[in-house]
């Protein structure tokens, strides 16, 4: 399911106003839509004897999605609930099909407020006694910070109720930035969000994530050629693409088809990285992990997980060195993939190893970590002969791009878009609201996941896990964004059985069966 930019929203709606839809027919469709949400919001979590009892208050902007929360409060009033509006300008500062909508709740006798005339306490008092707020008092025609009478609403809301009500937002929690899901200064947080047509991006990403609830996405008679044609290829990864993804494995099978993996990692002191590596690889499906690592730890890697080969290489310090290159490329004629990077220590020899790998390899490649550390000619990675996927976290995004950490995350989808085209790679930018990117340009916004896979070691399994998939599945980039789902999810499961406090890194491997068991 695509993933728009408010620009790209109002093509969608020029568009197919344009091709003989009228906007009043596509404003009801988004109304009725919004009513229908309201209707499974209210049985689901309120109890009640009558609607009519019900105080449902609809906070009603200017614009557009004002008039969307105009005419769902007419359609619930005529299914028996008793709607209260709260206006924040006078009716006749509506026009068009707004002004028609509130006529139209005038005509079906609904209850009117002016924001301006009524005294804060009556306003505060009304809230407090709602049973649902309804927030249409903003959508993806915010400009600027919030101001006037929509600011002093969702000011008094956050400031002077301890208990804000049950909340649904109209398309977006209004105050967040639908183009980046930034704060416009504040905004009203919304247990639930009914977004029309597709996702908006500030829905999906922080801090408007945190803002949005649980979002449904609602058909309102936009044709899906039309989103296509004005999207620009960004979608979500969620649990139904992860189903279309997941690789067939065949039954006339051997150990060899599901891939041999090299993987490069581990130093003394950092033992456990490569164990988190290969442990989610195999447990991701790959047939074979050898470890390729400092002799001073072969030995003690391969005791703690027997199903391991590890294979020692000639070490300085306990950090691999340069001379290993060699070796390393003659064993990988053996192989299928190259993982390299978890636990691997950083010096100039490794960094001449990783170089000479890009140089020499033509194998599918993944840098994670002191991989990606190691990294000062980016040049290297776009004459890479072989397919290359980079894991950066935002802190390695900033080291690779010269950019601060800061402006990564508040632009983490264009950057790892236009990084990805540039050196012709698959990019995973890890993170909340983690964004796999494409050569070609397609890129993923992944949907699973919880703040408990901040935890160390995870993002060593999300490498193994990469592997494994990319292994069994021949469109790396899906592979790499049906990887970044599953570890999510496993980190969901993970923390449903220890709470995201107490999850650590092998919890995510031990859940990733539920995963697999889910999603076949
Ligand atoms: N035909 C269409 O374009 C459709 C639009 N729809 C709805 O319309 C919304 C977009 O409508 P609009 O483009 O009219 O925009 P909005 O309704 O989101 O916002 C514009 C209004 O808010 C005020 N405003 C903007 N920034 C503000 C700020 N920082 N502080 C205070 N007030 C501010 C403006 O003065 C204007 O009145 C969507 O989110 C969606 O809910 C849906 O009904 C589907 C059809
Ligand atoms: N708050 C969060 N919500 C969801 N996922 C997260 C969050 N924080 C981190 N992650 C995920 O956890 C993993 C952490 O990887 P990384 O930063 O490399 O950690 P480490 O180096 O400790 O293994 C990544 O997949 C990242 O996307
Ligand atoms: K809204």
């Amino acid at each position: 399911m695509q993933v728009l930019t408010p620009e790209m929203m109002k093509k969608c709606d020029q568009a197919t106003i344009k091709a003989a839809y009228p906007e009043i027919l596509l404003m009801e469709s988004a109304a009725l839509a919004t009513a229908k949400m309201a209707e499974e919001i209210i049985e689901k979590e309120i109890s009640f004897e009558y609607k009519s009892e019900l105080k449902l208050s609809f906070l009603i902007g200017q614009g557009n999605n004002g008039g969307d929360g105009l005419a769902a409060a007419r359609i619930l009033k005529n299914w028996g609930y008793q709607p209260q509006i709260v206006l924040t300008c006078s009716p006749s500062e509506l026009s068009g099909v707004n002004a028609l909508n509130f006529k139209l709740a005038v005509l079906n006798k609904i209850e009117i407020y002016q924001f301006e005339q009524l005294k804060t306490k009556e306003f505060i008092s009304l809230i407090k006694q709602s049973d649902l707020i309804v927030d249409a008092l903003l959508g993806t025609g915010i400009k600027g910070q919030i101001r006037g009478s929509v600011k002093s609403i969702i000011t008094l809301i956050n400031q002077q109720l301890v208990k804000k009500p049950l909340t649904l937002a109209v398309d977006i929690p209004s105050g967040i930035i639908a183009a980046n899901g930034n704060l416009a200064g504040d905004a009203l947080k919304a247990d639930y969000t009914v977004t029309m047509a597709a996702y908006k991006r500030g829905l999906l990403l922080y801090p408007g994530k945190d803002y949005a609830g649980k979002i449904k996405v609602v058909e309102i008679g936009i044709q899906s050629e039309t989103i296509q044609e004005n999207s620009d290829q960004l979608k979500v990864f969620n649990q139904q693409e992860a189903k279309k993804s997941l690789p067939v494995r065949k039954n006339n099978s051997h150990k060899g088809s599901f891939g041999k993996l090299a993987l490069l990692a581990g130093s003394p002191g950092m033992t456990g990285a490569p164990i988190l590596t290969a442990k989610a690889a195999l447990k991701g499906g790959l047939g074979l992990v050898y470890l390729l690592t400092a002799a001073e730890i072969a030995e003690m890697t391969a005791a703690q997980l027997p199903e391991l080969v590890s294979v020692a290489l000639p070490s300085q310090a306990g950090l691999i060195k340069e001379t290993a290159a060699a070796k390393i490329l003659k064993f990988t004629e053996k192989v299928d993939l190259i993982a390299a990077g978890p636990g691997l220590g950083q010096d100039k020899g490794v960094k001449t190893l990783i170089e000479n790998i890009l140089k020499e390899s033509s194998l599918d490649l993944i840098l994670d970590a002191d991989a990606l550390n190691v990294i000062s000619d980016l040049e290297l990675l776009k004459n890479y002969k072989g397919k290359l996927t980079l894991t950066p976290h935002p802190g390695e995004m900033a080291a690779l791009t010269g950019l601060s950490i800061k402006e990564i995350n508040n632009n983490r989808i264009d950057i790892a878009r236009k990084f990805a085209q540039k050196y012709q790679l698959n990019l995973v930018l890890k993170g909340a609201a983690t964004i796999t990117a494409a050569p070609d340009g397609r890129a993923y916004i992944n949907l699973s996941g919880s703040n408990g896979l901040a935890t160390a070691g995870s993002g060593d399994v999300l490498t193994g896990l990469i592997a494994a998939l990319m292994a069994q599945e021949s469109d790396n980039f899906r592979a790499a964004a049906l990887a970044v789902y599953i570890h999510g999810r496993a980190g969901e499961f993970a923390a449903q059985a220890n709470s995201d406090y107490a999850m650590i890194a092998s919890d995510i491997i031990a859940n990733l069966k539920k995963v697999y068991q889910e999603l076949q």
